[in-house]
């Protein structure tokens, strides 16, 4: 129900008239399976065929049946849903089953992972930079008390005439008088350079093209700068890498390096010493790149990212919000490139299309305890959001992993038409990728297109909502862009795509890309 035109409106005036404006103002009113309903003019309900499924958050689909059931069960038992600061042994009883699981899909398959639960995707994200933060603050300490141990035993040394201070570029020799007084001045800028470095924050490492959420640290790891600039003054930078080029990452880190000055005796000599200082915080990666076009990881590239956080010492945080889940034909994503994490994020699927849910996993060894009430919440780790979890995963993993099953093959099947798609238009569709049910379309660059609208929407970056909404409208399909790049459409069904549903998005593909070959743009004008 659209709101009248006198009606005052409080929330989404300007999205609500550029979703008009590209044809994707529809208000659906009711939702199952992977299929949306809305009302047209006459009252009568209007089936879509529904690819975006919650950006990915529907691998059960809308409303499923089991989900729902067992969400009336648990509300029926009234079950508490929000009691912070009791035992809730449902956040174990989760953990548990995330546990046996991480120890199928991970590489290692080793290790048990402490959880911490919150509310959204970004949210995740956001406790993996706060807890990343507190390993690096550590290991800081660890190096700052060697240091004051070290400036100790040199005043010592000093003092008792067993050393004295060798030339160095930190001691301002005009005004010392003895070596008591060269310690001192070098003490002191050596303190002052190190104070100045552990009062800046890390650079965090993500992959060019990243998408890690929009909170205020998180949208610094999210590289479009449309999303990001806004706000860079809020938190820490972050050095993007190129996923395709591997071989790079070792050297652009090279740039980022920082010593922490420490003074040493050693024969008779007080000098001093450059260490290593942690100033690189975490490497986030998304195994499955959503905004890359649905590009996934190569294992190249996971290896090289492997060996990055081990030689920085930093962790490696697999961002499986998007990727998990099952909905790449297994749990992780991660497995299949075997891309190794020290922490791990889930979010979307896990809240069964009714829940808000998501968990950060942190590898035991690495995880700090203290963490457990530095960080909460609200509403995370609630009752209900937890019951739907576990249904979740039971489903997921019921009949050995069925669901993975379905999924790989549903995926193989939609890849299958879209490559057929992209072989019969070569100068339309410029890649299609993805694994499993999380794929997308690419067009070929259309900003120099001889139709009028075809280029324009391509400059603007909106060809893909275009093509949306004409998919939309004509053949009642709801399909989106790829998050900024704007010339793609993206597809992440739920398990149910059946082999019509396939069928049916083939050929609303064939018409568009049809239209596209002929530049008979003005077809794609929204009405
Ligand atoms: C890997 C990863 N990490 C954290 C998040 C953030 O999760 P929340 O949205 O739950 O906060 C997401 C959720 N993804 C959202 C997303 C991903 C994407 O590729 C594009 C858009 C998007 C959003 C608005 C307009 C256009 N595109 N949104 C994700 O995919």
């Amino acid at each position: 129900m659209s709101s009248a035109a006198s009606e005052p409106i409080f929330a989404d005036r300007l999205l609500n008239d550029w979703l008009a404006s590209v044809g994707l103002g529809i208000e659906y009113s009711r939702a199952e399976a992977n299929t949306l309903y809305f009302r047209d003019g006459s009252g009568r309900e209007v089936p879509v065929l529904d690819h975006v499924c919650g950006f990915g958050s529907l691998i059960f689909g809308h409303n499923n049946p089991d989900i729902i059931e067992h969400a009336k069960s648990v509300l029926d038992e009234q079950i508490p849903v929000y009691v912070q600061l009791s035992r809730q042994s449902h956040a174990n009883a989760l953990a548990t089953v995330l546990n046996a699981i991480l120890r199928r899909e991970t590489p290692s398959g080793d290790g048990d992972y402490a959880a911490i639960f919150a509310n959204s995707g970004a949210e995740a994200v956001e406790i993996c930079v706060k807890h990343a933060e507190l390993e690096r603050r550590a290991r800081i300490v660890r190096l700052t008390d060697d240091v004051l141990r070290h400036v100790e035993e040199a005043r010592e040394a000093v003092g008792a005439g067993r050393a004295t201070v060798a030339e160095t570029p930190y001691v301002q020799v005009g005004a010392a008088r003895d070596d008591r007084e060269k310690l001192e001045h070098l003490i002191a800028e050596i303190g002052r350079r190190n104070a100045e470095l552990v009062a800046k924050g890390p650079v965090h490492l993500a992959l060019e093209n990243a998408f890690h959420g929009k909170l205020v640290a998180t949208v610094q790891l999210t590289q479009n700068p449309h999303w990001r600039m806004p706000f860079i003054a809020l938190s820490s930078s972050t050095r993007f890498l190129r996923a395709d080029r591997p071989e790079e990452m070792k050297g652009a880190i090279e740039d980022l390096r920082e010593s922490l000055l420490d003074i040493l005796v050693a024969d008779g000599a007080v000098t001093v010493v450059e260490r290593d200082f942690p100033v690189i915080g975490a490497f986030f990666v998304e195994p499955v790149q959503g905004a890359n076009g649905m590009r996934p990881l190569t294992e190249a590239a996971a290896r090289e990212i492997r060996a990055v956080c081990d030689a920085v010492g930093c962790p490696l945080i697999v961002d499986e919000i998007h990727s998990g889940m099952g909905r790449t034909g297994a749990f992780l994503a991660s497995s299949h490139m075997g891309l190794q994490g020290d922490y791990y994020t889930l979010a979307k699927s896990i809240g069964g299309g009714i829940a808000k849910n998501s968990v950060a996993l942190f590898y035991q060894d690495r995880f700090r305890p203290e963490f457990e009430v530095l960080h909460s919440s609200t509403f995370a780790k609630d009752g209900f959001s937890a019951a739907i979890a576990m249904k979740v995963l039971e489903m997921l993993e019921a009949d050995d992993g069925r669901a993975y099953r379905v999924a790989a093959e549903r995926g193989e099947r939609l890849m299958e038409m879209l490559s057929s798609v992209k072989a019969d238009f070569p100068g339309v569709v410029d890649a299609v990728d993805g694994i499993g049910l999380m794929v997308a379309l690419e067009f070929t660059d259309q900003t120099r297109a001889t139709s009028d609208l075809i280029r324009e929407k391509a400059g603007s970056g909106m060809l893909g909502y275009v093509v949306a909404g004409y998919i939309l409208r004509e053949h009642r399909i709801r399909v989106l862009p790829v998050g900024p790049a704007g010339n793609s459409v993206r597809f992440e069904p739920s398990v149910h795509l059946t082999d019509e549903d396939i069928a049916r998005t083939e050929s609303a593909l064939r018409d568009v890309c049809a239209i596209i070959r002929d530049q008979d743009g003005d077809r794609l004008a929204p009405r």
